[in-house]
């Protein structure tokens, strides 16, 4: 898939924009602050609905403006679909074909990207909460059941922390409403955690021959899923989530009645990363931990290809220059594959003379772009 042309309304420090892009390569050149991040951000906000570096919406308004707004229309191998996006301060429209989608889960999908930055790392050093963030939005792009499922389980997971808010101050707390509620969540906590856990099995194996590669034949890559300490593996079907969850529940019902909040659940889920068996949080280098998030996201390329059929968006952020020449002969390898791709620099130099495909460059400056044509050698 790929986006032709790209129209933004007070979007950060763009007014109005209105620009066409090559289905191949698209460099950003410019200074520091000029709106090169901007501008990857603006497509990522379009296949996500949400800002990868904030979750305030009101942050992506011009400072001087009441609304914003970002359109294009994405070409796939059989359709194209106009997508839109305008925020206020009455909140978020999402449109395809001009259609408003009364639920975000009906909007996402529609446009898939995968994002390089340097928060990457976080990934892996981060909290837990950054890995089921990375889970549910590349999961949730490619299949609408995981988003579906998501959302109804945060729905009864807010019903239920409301009701353990009041049973901790109740002198005769109503049990049996409490096992109906966590019945209710259990059920569809299952099928989240099955989600997840087949997507991850396949992520895995293409990240760990992704891996594998990039070391030079030395390090296998592993991930676990863990679920109340518990590394689930795929093969264990719904209904051993569903004993498993109940089992854990029934051990943690006076902490939770006390602390007023549900303890287990795929909110409170993690991965852990594993090379040769070691813990890469704890012991992996700054090297070997870059390596694994550039595993795993070259291996998202891969999941997004096989489940959808389409190749996404790639969005290199600022990333080549902190990527030795191996990983970025991975990288390339898969960016030659025929994936429309943006990237941002302040230093044509740092990226690699190897694509395949001409760059078309883009010169920003101060919230305008200014398209300097396609460069023949861009070293
Ligand atoms: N809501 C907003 N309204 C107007 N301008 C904004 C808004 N949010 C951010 N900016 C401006 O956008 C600019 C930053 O743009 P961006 O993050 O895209 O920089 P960049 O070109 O990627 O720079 P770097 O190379 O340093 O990462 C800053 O000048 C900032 O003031």
């Amino acid at each position: 898939m790929y986006l032709k042309q790209l129209n933004m309304v007070n979007y950060r420090n763009y007014k109005q924009l209105n620009v066409q892009f090559s289905p191949n390569i698209n460099i950003f050149i410019g200074k520091n602050a000029q709106g090169k991040t901007n501008l990857l951000e603006s497509i990522y906000y379009l296949a996500f609905a949400r800002s990868h570096r904030t979750n305030v919406d009101r942050q992506l308004i011009n400072f001087e403006s009441p609304f914003a707004k970002v359109s294009s229309r994405i070409y796939k191998r059989q359709t194209s679909n106009i997508l839109e996006l305008v925020t206020s301060n009455r909140g978020k429209k999402a449109s395809i074909n001009h259609l408003e989608q009364k639920r975000l889960s009906a909007y996402i999908g529609q446009l898939n990207v995968v994002l390089f930055s340097p928060e990457n790392l976080n990934l892996i050093k981060g909290s837990p909460s950054q890995r089921r963030r990375f889970l549910d939005l590349e999961f949730g792009q490619i299949d609408n059941r995981y988003l579906i499922s998501l959302a109804r389980y945060q729905r009864i997971l807010k019903q239920r922390n409301t009701f353990l808010k009041k049973m901790t101050y109740q002198k005769e707390p109503d049990f049996l409403y409490l096992e109906v509620l966590t019945r209710q969540l259990v059920d569809v906590a299952a099928i989240v955690i099955e989600l997840r856990l087949k997507y991850l099995t396949h992520l895995e194996q293409m990240a760990k021959d992704i891996h594998f590669q990039i070391s030079n034949q030395t390090e296998t890559l592993a991930f676990h899923y863990q679920t109340a300490n518990y590394d689930f593996k795929q093969k264990n079907d719904k209904q051993t989530v569903v004993d498993f969850l109940i089992n854990q529940f029934s051990k943690v019902q006076n902490r939770e009645i006390k602390l007023g909040t549900t303890l287990i659940g795929p909110h409170r889920d993690d991965i852990n990363f594993e090379i040769n068996d070691k813990d890469l949080q704890s012991f992996g280098s700054q090297g070997q931990q870059r390596s694994c998030v550039l595993s795993l996201k070259l291996a998202e390329i891969k999941l997004i290809k096989q489940v959808t059929h389409e190749s996404p968006i790639l969005l290199l952020d600022d990333v080549l220059s902190e990527l030795d020449s191996k990983r970025q002969a991975a990288l390339i390898e898969i960016i030659d594959e025929d994936i429309q791709t943006f990237i941002t620099t302040t230093d044509l130099d740092s990226v690699s003379k190897e694509l395949q495909h001409k760059p078309t460059i883009y010169e920003v400056s101060n919230g305008n772009l200014v398209n300097k044509g396609v460069k023949n050698d861009p070293k």
